[in-house]
């Protein structure tokens, strides 16, 4: 069954950990997701076939899963080429998200040709759009993409500065407007309200990360707190 079928309500939780992060592991992110399900996650979004497969063996959610690998000819690092495909197709994930947006791929691939490959060879796995702006998503829609995800607004250099809750999600509201697939709402969903306005925004289903499963940055958030109150 389909990660869009399996998905039974809105909240997806991203759990992830790089490797310099302090819980890079997938028996820690195996751990992060069953604590999700507890708190009554739908979804898991996770980096790399060990923390897919780890995951997948610890709870009972659909798992959209990405490939993130830094490349020297390219800014793409989240599925960017056939190589991740390829390595995402031998674990059991139900979706994979892939870098949409307009930026030059690593070895010259293409969008397009990543699509109809990825389209061909596991017709099972539906594929999410990972874009920036607007006209990627259009663009993602016509490519073949099932879903589209905002996971991008902000982190290119067209974007810099932007977040998806700009203008009272003006962004999602007219990739709601314009697209026929699902639109998810993913980044900087800090808060359960910002979560919430996504979804009244318009938004299909939500991907909350850092807020849930990155300590380090939760931390911080209750440090620069503090520290201004106690400058104030
Ligand atoms: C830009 C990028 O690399 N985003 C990544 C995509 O998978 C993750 O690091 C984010 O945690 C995820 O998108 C969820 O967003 P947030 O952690 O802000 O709730």
């Amino acid at each position: 069954m389909s990660f869009l079928k399996k998905l039974k309500g809105p909240f997806v939780v991203s759990c992830q950990a790089l490797e310099d992060e302090p819980l890079h592991s997938s028996e820690i992110m195996a751990k992060m997701a069953i604590a999700a399900e507890m708190g009554g996650a739908d979804g898991i979004r996770a980096n790399s076939v060990s923390d897919i497969q780890a995951i997948k063996q610890a709870v009972d959610l659909p798992v959209v899963g990405i490939l993130k690998r830094d490349y020297d000819d390219s800014d793409v690092f989240i599925t960017a080429t056939k190589k991740e495909l390829d390595e995402l197709f031998t674990s059991s994930v139900d979706m994979i998200a892939l870098d949409a947006t307009s930026r030059k791929r690593p070895n010259g691939e293409t969008l397009a040709s990543l699509v109809a490959y990825a389209k061909q060879t596991r017709p099972d796995i539906e594929l999410m759009a990972d874009v920036s702006s607007v006209e990627e998503a259009v663009e993602a829609e016509k490519l073949g993409f099932d879903c589209v995800s905002t996971t991008l607004i902000g982190y290119t250099k067209e974007t810099e500065g932007q977040s998806l809750f700009d203008d009272h999600f003006k962004r999602l509201k007219e990739m709601r407007k314009r697209l026929s697939i699902p639109v998810v709402a993913e980044g900087k969903l800090n808060t359960p309200e910002l979560a919430t306005s996504a979804l009244l925004n318009g938004a299909d289903f939500i991907v909350v990360g850092s807020a849930i499963t990155r300590p380090q940055l939760i931390t911080a958030t209750f440090k620069q707190a503090i520290d201004q109150r106690h400058k104030g």
